[in-house]
């Protein structure tokens, strides 16, 4: 580690390394557009590990050759004429969200927030209020308690659209907004912490990798020599899937995201049973719902320095009780996430 950090930072400014630097983590990171605001570090000061030579830092997804993106009669956006407009339920991007009934007393922000063309105490007419995020104060751009709590998509306003790139609602699309740190843990290989303090509500960044076809998928997770562990890195697209959909893409086997060699930072987010993240599905054209981002949101305030966590099988029954088996217990990774609420094992 020592060495090659050195390596980069004495070396890689030099033109003739461009070979080399390719393959140089410190130099992939570097390339990212946040990285002077919103860097990427990478320590250890456990041991000599690396992270694999074989994995490359991106700041994005990339689409595998055979999945073609949408076409452009297909896609739609909103036409709020303010930016402001595109919190309420009138703005067309936000015609799928499911529970915008008012929110908690917890989630006042002090904006109104009510039942369409109902009055508030002054005779005033109040609209619905229907996106995800707190819009005032503090916890602007934050997610709402109710939606943190909840496993509904978020929808988003985008490029399609009419409103601006400072619409409140493009809290995911405007990209991470925050310096992480992947650091070597002492008992779990990398993990990912913030190097500031982060708000519950507070968006983290997007899990990335290679988008794949379901077919492709499991040819990656026969060939892996992980074998089952493959799935680790594997996330189904399949927040909107559906047989019944009239879009033939939501019917069949959804896409996946494989963040096992290219990826960014979110990649090596470790397991914990009491976690501080959650992943949520976000859609910005309603025609791309196939292909949803999986977006990491804050489940509490996380002191700056706290391991990133989330929950591997969040959402999962896991009441097959197989954990309690001795039998079983052979065949499954023992956690070390070290909560009190531990279930002793991964899968
Ligand atoms: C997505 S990777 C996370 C990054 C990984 N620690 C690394 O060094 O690349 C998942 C792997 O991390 C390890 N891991 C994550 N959470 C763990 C936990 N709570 N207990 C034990 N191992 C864990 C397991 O080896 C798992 O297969």
């Amino acid at each position: 580690m020592e060495q090659a950090m050195r390596r980069h930072f004495f070396h890689h400014g030099e033109e003739a390394l461009e070979a080399e630097k390719k393959h140089c983590h410190w130099c992939q990171i570097r390339t990212f557009a946040t990285h002077s605001r919103y860097p990427i570090t990478i320590v250890n000061t456990e041991d000599d590990t690396m992270i694999q030579p074989n994995f490359r830092f991106m700041d994005d997804s990339i689409r595998a050759h055979d999945i073609k993106p949408t076409r452009k009669e297909f896609l739609t956006g909103c036409e709020c004429d303010e930016d402001e407009d595109c919190q309420y339920s009138s703005c067309t991007c936000l015609q799928d969200v499911e529970d915008d009934s008012t929110d908690d007393d917890d989630d006042n922000d002090g904006s109104s927030v009510s039942e369409e063309g109902t009055e508030d105490e002054w005779g005033n007419y109040v609209r619905k209020k229907a996106y995800a995020y707190h819009s005032h104060g503090a916890r602007a751009g934050h997610l709402r308690s109710k939606v943190l709590a909840s496993r509904n998509p978020i929808y988003e306003c985008h490029t399609s659209c009419a409103c601006g790139p400072n619409c409140p609602n493009r809290v995911v699309e405007r990209g991470r907004k925050l310096p992480l740190q992947v650091f070597r843990t002492g008992n779990r290989g990398w993990g990912v912490r913030g190097t500031v303090d982060i708000k519950k509500g507070q968006f983290i960044d997007k899990y990335m990798g290679e988008i794949i076809t379901a077919q492709e998928a499991n040819r990656r997770r026969a060939q892996s020599h992980i074998a089952q562990r493959k799935d680790v890195y594997l996330f189904a697209l399949d927040k909107f899937s559906n047989p019944d959909s009239f879009d033939e893409r939501l019917r069949g086997p959804p896409l996946e995201v494989d963040g096992e060699f290219i990826s960014g930072p979110t990649r090596f987010i470790n397991h914990s049973c009491d976690p501080n993240l959650r992943i949520f599905a976000r859609v910005g054209d309603h025609a791309d719902k196939h292909i949803h981002d999986l977006a990491f949101f804050a489940i509490r305030d996380i002191p700056r320095g706290e391991e990133l966590t989330f929950d591997y099988v969040d959402g999962v029954d896991d009441s097959d009780m197989d954990a309690l088996d001795p039998e079983k217990q052979k065949d499954m990774a023992r956690c070390l996430c070290g909560s009190k609420n531990c279930r002793g094992y991964l899968w």
